[in-house]
C-alpha cells in the first residue's frame, strides 16, 4: 500500500488542523509512503473527489480525516471499488470509527496505513441517497439539522441543541413496511442502522454487524419525561431492547412513509436531508472495503 490519498476536511469537529498536512506527510514519508491530500470545501466534495479518482492512477487506499459526514462521502465514492477507505477520526462524534474500534487519536489511527486487516461492508440507500452508518427520522434528525446550521461544531454544540429541542419536541406518526412485516404508529425516533453507536456513544443498535447484510429500523416510541432516564441509561449500556419503548425491525429492504407528507426530514450520517416520502432503503451487501486494526494484537514491522 504505497500510494495513500487523504481527504481533509477542514471543519470537522472544531479541532485545528494546520499542522495535519504535515503530520501526515512526515508519517508516511518515514515508512516509505507517499501521501496526496484533498481538500474537502463543503461544495461538490463528492463530485470532486469522483472526478480525481476517474482521471488520476487509483490511490491504494483513500483515507477520510474528519467525522461521520466526511467518512461518509468518500465511502460513496469507493463503494462498489476495489481500493479500501481508511478512517482518521477527526470529528465531532467519529461514530463509524468507533464501531470499527479505529482509535480516536491521531499517532494510533495513522498505524492502519501499514497494520490493518480489510473488511468488506455493507451499505445502504435511503431514498435513493448513500448511508453507512446510521440515519433517523424525528428528534435526532431535528437535532443534526439544527446543528448543520449552525456555526458551532464539537459535541458540547449538539449537546446544547438536543437539550434545547427536546422542550416543545412533537413526536411524528410513521408506517413501515418491511419484507416481513409492517408496522405503523408514532416514534419519537426511528433510527436506520447499519452500525450500532452514535458518535454520542447512545447505542441504538446493539450486537449488530456492519456487514451482517440486514439492517435494522430501531423505533423510540413517546415516552413520558419520568421514562427518561431509565431509557438513557439503556442506550448507553447495550440494552436497547428491554425497555417499554423500543422495538427493532431487522430487514434487507423497507418503506417508510409520513401518513399526510410528501417529504420528510432524515439524518443521513451526521448530514440533514428533506427526502420524498414514501423513503425507500436497500441494503448493498459488502460492497465497500474498510480498513480496520488488525484483529491479532501483534505489531508488525512496516515494509519500507
Ligand atoms: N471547507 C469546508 N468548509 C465548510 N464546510 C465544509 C468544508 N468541508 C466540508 N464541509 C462540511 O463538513 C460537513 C461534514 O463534517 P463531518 O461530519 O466530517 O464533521 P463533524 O460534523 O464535525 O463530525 P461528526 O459527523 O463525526 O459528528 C459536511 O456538511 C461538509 O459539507
Amino acid at each position: 500500500m504505497q500510494r495513500l490519498l487523504f481527504v481533509l476536511n477542514p471543519i470537522s469537529g472544531d479541532i485545528n488542523k494546520t499542522q495535519l498536512r504535515d503530520t501526515i506527510a512526515a508519517y508516511c514519508a518515514e515508512r516509505g509512503r507517499q501521501a496526496e491530500f484533498f481538500d474537502t470545501t463543503g461544495e461538490q466534495d463528492l463530485d470532486r473527489l469522483r472526478d480525481l479518482l476517474d482521471t488520476t492512477p487509483p490511490p491504494h487506499a483513500v483515507f477520510a480525516a474528519g467525522g461521520d459526514g466526511t467518512v461518509s462521502m468518500v465511502a460513496e465514492a469507493l463503494a462498489g471499488s476495489t481500493v479500501p477507505l481508511g478512517i482518521l477520526p477527526l470529528g465531532s462524534g467519529n461514530g463509524m470509527a468507533k464501531d470499527l474500534a479505529i482509535p480516536l487519536a491521531l499517532n494510533e489511527a495513522l498505524a492502519l496505513t501499514w497494520q490493518h486487516d480489510i473488511r468488506q461492508l455493507d451499505t445502504l440507500r435511503v431514498g435513493g441517497r448513500f448511508t453507512i452508518h446510521l440515519a433517523d427520522m424525528g428528534f435526532n434528525a431535528c437535532v443534526v439539522k439544527r446543528f448543520a446550521d449552525g456555526d458551532v461544531r464539537g459535541p458540547g454544540a449538539y449537546v446544547r441543541i438536543a437539550t434545547q429541542e427536546y422542550t416543545g419536541y412533537k413526536p411524528g406518526t410513521y408506517h413501515i413496511e418491511t419484507e416481513h412485516e409492517n408496522w405503523q404508529g408514532e416514534a419519537f425516533m426511528l433510527t436506520i442502522a447499519n452500525a450500532n453507536t452514535f458518535g454520542s456513544n447512545v447505542v441504538i443498535n446493539p450486537n449488530r454487524e456492519l456487514d451482517d447484510g440486514q439492517f435494522e429500523i430501531c423505533l423510540i416510541a413517546p415516552f413520558p419525561g419520568r421514562a427518561a432516564p431509565g431509557l438513557l441509561y439503556r442506550l448507553y449500556t447495550s440494552d436497547f431492547d428491554s425497555s417499554d419503548y423500543t422495538r427493532r425491525l431487522s430487514c434487507h429492504r423497507a418503506r417508510i412513509t409520513v401518513p399526510g407528507a410528501s417529504e420528510v426530514l432524515v439524518q443521513l450520517d451526521g448530514e440533514p436531508y428533506m427526502l420524498p416520502c414514501p423513503v425507500e432503503i436497500s441494503l448493498q451487501p459488502r460492497s465497500l472495503l474498510v480498513l480496520v486494526p488488525p484483529a491479532t494484537a501483534a505489531v508488525l514491522q512496516p515494509r519500507l
